[in-house]
């Protein structure tokens, strides 16, 4: 199958930093996926996503999407002002104009429906990000790209928004390219969780990685029973295979592998 977006070998940096932000990245994802990037805060998780939109150039490497791809993009902070006055119908019709049949279709698809004449400063965090989720779906989009889309959300709130991208993903085909810190919940949403500190430290299904010794070595769990991934400090870079379902071992496995070791 056509991946919908591929990246071979990128590494990416900002501006004169000696130490590319990303280094020696493999990433692909393909039509109908709901692929997660999890990894501490400057790991590179945004700098990917934007690399993979071509909104900053590789350094060295790679980046190829499917021509024509379409892309629901809801990037990290969504430069609105809140107290300016604007309906929601407004909205999404910025930039491009939509009708009211299809304003409100896909207001019910994401589970806010009816809210066409309120005030986007009048919404709560919750319906906020369902009406950017729906203005990201406008385009009928064969991907979606949403860079933490639940900050600012409690629990439920997260757990919800989580079972919408399910849903419309079974609705519409879409696949999903998320980047969250909400790591459990996100494990049971996402098809393939990609762990990224730098380089992709680890990768594969929620089930292969959270079973991974490596993975629970690295990653651990708290009292609370969350992934503790802000105690990760595995900054190495090593050669990677990344392929869709599986996990890629990384030199710190305790389980058997076969790593390509490109130190020697
Ligand atoms: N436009 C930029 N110019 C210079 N440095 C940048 C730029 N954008 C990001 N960086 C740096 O690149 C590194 C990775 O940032 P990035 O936003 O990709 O990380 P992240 O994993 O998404 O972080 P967070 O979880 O905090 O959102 C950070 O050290 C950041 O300061």
């Amino acid at each position: 199958m056509n991946a919908l977006i591929r990246a071979a070998d990128l590494s990416v940096s900002h501006g004169g930093a000696d130490l590319p932000v990303l280094r020696h990245v493999d990433f692909r994802i393909d039509p109908a996926e709901i692929v997660t990037v999890v990894g501490p805060n400057g790991s590179g998780k945004s700098t990917l996503v934007r690399a993979l939109l071509g909104h900053v150039a590789a350094q060295t490497g790679r980046v190829d999407r499917l021509p024509g791809l379409r892309i629901g993009y809801v990037p990290q902070r969504v430069h609105i002002d809140r107290a300016m006055p604007m309906t929601v119908r407004r909205f999404l019709s910025l930039p491009v104009r939509v009708s009211d049949a299809d304003a409100r279709a896909v207001l019910e698809r994401t589970g806010v429906p009816g809210l066409e004449g309120r005030q986007i400063g009048a919404l709560s965090g919750g319906q906020f990000q369902r009406v950017l989720l729906a203005r990201a779906l406008l385009n009928d989009p064969q991907l979606l790209v949403l860079d933490e889309p639940t900050q600012g959300l409690d629990q439920p709130g997260i757990v919800a928004f989580y079972q919408l991208i399910e849903e419309v993903r079974a609705q519409t085909g879409v696949a999903v390219l998320m980047v969250s810190h909400d790591l459990l919940v996100v494990m049971r949403a996402s098809d393939r969780v990609v762990c990224l500190n730098g380089h992709v430290c680890c990768e594969g299904t929620p089930q292969a990685v959270s079973a991974a010794p490596a993975y629970r070595a690295l990653f651990g769990m708290d009292a609370q029973g969350t992934l503790a991934l802000y105690r990760h400090h595995h900054d190495h870079d090593h050669d990677h295979v990344v392929e869709a379902g599986h996990h890629v071992h990384g030199p710190d496995c305790a389980h058997e592998h076969h790593h390509r070791d490109h130190h020697a």
